[in-house]
């Protein structure tokens, strides 16, 4: 029996503040064997699945759809799907991805034309709403936005591929977030793991994305609860101040 919350429910923030949740990318896992691997880090403690959707256009890889989701959905009905959509015209895919089961729709603020309309457009699907930056986007860009979504993806590697080193320099703008936004969801992906979780949670991260540390972890369980530990401390000493 799978330790994660219903996907009906609500990823992050429930009300009483931030939670620190774990959410593995199954991107450099084994994709043949997408529901197995997906269910046995969740077995492991993972709190939600990230899912990384890439059109060859917006970055320079390709991976799975939402047919693909729809599949997942079937094998995998509990899990908080949250999609992280490294994709040109993101407006294409929300009601696809809305219909294939997914949670969370969380697009790159680059990539969208109408950030307003998009914001919308994600809620009136359904799902939650997540904006993400690129390390070279400026965070600012998404600060008239926060009050209108769910969670701020501050991406610490160059999004296109897993296995990257993580950009400890990116710790500013999640800082900056968690100070001025005490209730927001802050998520954090790319090359973050055990060796790196603390500089997350020092800066106020609270969903915590981690693909190849996890995947390729001989202790799933550990690492997801070493995790969890250092982002609870982190917020409870944003909470004090
Ligand atoms: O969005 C991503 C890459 O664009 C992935 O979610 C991210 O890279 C996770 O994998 P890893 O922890 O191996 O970096
Ligand atoms: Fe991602």
């Amino acid at each position: 029996m799978s330790s994660v919350m219903s996907h009906k429910m609500a990823a992050g923030n429930c009300g009483d503040g931030p939670r620190a949740l774990i959410g593995p990318s199954i991107l450099n896992a084994d994709l043949a064997d997408l529901a197995a691997e997906s269910n046995r880090l969740l077995d492991a403690g993972a709190d939600y699945l990230h899912l990384d959707v890439m059109d060859g256009h917006f970055v320079p890889n390709l991976t799975i759809g939402h047919p693909v989701i729809k599949c997942l959905r079937r094998r995998v009905p509990a899990a908080f799907f949250d999609m992280h959509m490294m994709v040109e015209r993101p407006e294409r895919w929300v009601q696809p991805m809305a219909d294939a089961g997914a949670d969370q729709y969380t697009f790159h603020v680059e990539a969208a034309g109408d950030v307003a309309a998009m914001v919308r457009h994600v809620r009136e699907a359904g799902m939650r709403v997540g904006v993400a930056l690129k390390p070279g986007t400026a965070v600012d860009v998404v600060t008239p936005w926060v009050d209108r979504v769910d969670m701020v993806l501050v991406m610490t590697v160059e999004p296109g591929f897993g296995g990257q080193s993580f950009m400890a320099d990116m710790m500013a703008k999640v800082r900056y977030l968690r100070e001025n936004f005490k209730d927001l969801d802050i998520e954090v992906d790319g090359g973050v793991g055990p060796v790196n979780i603390d500089a997350c949670a020092d800066a106020g991260a609270n969903m915590i994305v981690s693909g190849t540390a996890l995947v390729t972890s001989s202790d799933p369980a550990q690492a997801m609860m070493t995790m969890r530990t250092s982002v609870t401390r982190g917020l409870d000493a944003f909470k004090k101040v």
